[in-house]
């Protein structure tokens, strides 16, 4: 499973700056060669040949998603002062200043919001200054209607931007955590158990897992029906998390659960029987029915070289000989068993 499928963001910047580079690289190539062959501009024909060559040296990277931050950052430095300098150098009749409104959407794509705002206001006003510095100091009145409609069309194009960033932040924030969230009981599904499992692994924590299952669950649904076992489902959720923190519960399907703790056994074995308590010391109520629930728990912690499913078939053994020793208790090794 590749985990990074979740990272939106990157995926889509690495995409946008590949396409960037390539369109980019193209055009400033092209106006390298019209400005040493046909208006002898030698500097700026020499900064676009150089900046043809960094974007296709970043294109190549970017399509393999090895670039750095630091690359991305000083190549967007490098287009900035491109267009900056070329504003300054040609004459304002050439109409130069259009290049600056591309500036405000490749920040935010390639930025977020926040740097992209910064950047972006940065860049609206280095570009006025940079028109106004174009009429000489007594006719520099003559600037002002230029710098007017490139402000506001500058401005709109920075403003649907904004705009659009944000909501596609939001929308991935929500659909990441659509596919990471239990919709009945609001725990993390089984997904988000192997992702966090996965990051907390390569951060090197201590961990330890807990499988807990309900006792005689189907005898729930069956004599109160399935509207009081989601019931149930969900109140067991909440007294998993009040214990364990809410951040550590994951449904693994039906009514079995798994709690990842940043603990060694004993310390996840004492979670789990604050869990085991905590559900079996008050009643549930659901539907004006009052019902006694318990449940049964195995806990094993991740050892060296084990792999995952290693460790919840351990874990999985240890709730089954929970189960088949009476239930409502934890087992957290082959010989002990912290008894209800
Ligand atoms: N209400 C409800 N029931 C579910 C859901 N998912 C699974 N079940 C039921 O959970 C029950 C699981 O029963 P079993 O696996 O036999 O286990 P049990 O009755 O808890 O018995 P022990 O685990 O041996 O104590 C089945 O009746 C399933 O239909 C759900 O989302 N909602």
């Amino acid at each position: 499973m590749r985990f990074d499928a979740f990272d939106g963001t990157q995926t889509l910047r690495a995409r946008v700056l590949g396409g960037l580079c390539i369109t980019l690289g193209v055009l400033a190539a092209l106006m390298a060669i019209l400005n040493i062959y046909w208006s002898q501009s030698y500097f700026i024909g020499f900064l676009e040949g150089i900046f043809a060559a960094l974007s296709y040296s970043l294109y190549v990277k970017a399509k393999r998603q090895t670039y750095t931050l630091r690359e991305k950052n000083y190549y967007l430095l490098f287009l900035f002062v491109l267009v900056t300098y070329a504003i300054y150098s040609k004459p304002l009749s050439m109409g130069v200043y259009v290049w600056a409104f591309l500036l405000p959407t490749i920040f935010y794509l390639l930025l977020g919001k926040k740097q992209g705002l910064v950047v972006s206001l940065v860049s609206l006003v280095a570009q006025n200054i940079n028109i106004a510095l174009k009429q000489p100091a007594a006719d520099m009145i003559q600037s002002i209607p230029v710098m007017v409609n490139f402000s506001f069309c500058y401005l709109s194009i920075l403003g649907v931007s904004h705009v659009y960033e944000s909501n596609r932040n939001k929308v991935e924030q929500a659909l990441h955590e659509l596919a990471l969230t239990d919709a009945l009981t609001g725990a993390k599904n089984r997904l988000a158990f192997k992702k966090d499992r996965s990051t907390q692994h390569q951060q090197g924590k201590v961990l330890s897992v807990l499988v807990l299952d309900i006792d005689h669950f189907k005898a729930i649904n069956d004599t109160y029906g399935h509207e009081v076992g989601d019931d149930v489902l969900k109140i067991v959720t909440q007294r998993i998390m009040a214990v364990a923190g809410e951040g550590t519960v994951y449904r693994q399907g039906g009514e079995e659960f798994c709690v990842l703790l940043n603990c060694p056994l004993l310390e996840a074995a004492s979670v789990a029987e604050g869990i085991r308590a905590n559900i079996d010391e008050a009643d549930f109520v659901s539907q004006g029915t009052t019902i006694h629930v318990t449940v049964s728990l195995g806990v094993a912690e991740f050892e060296f070289g084990q792999s995952e499913d290693d460790v919840l078939r351990l874990a999985d053994e240890r709730l089954y000989t929970a189960k088949t020793k009476g239930r409502n208790q934890v087992v957290a090794s082959h010989d002990v068993s912290l008894a209800s």
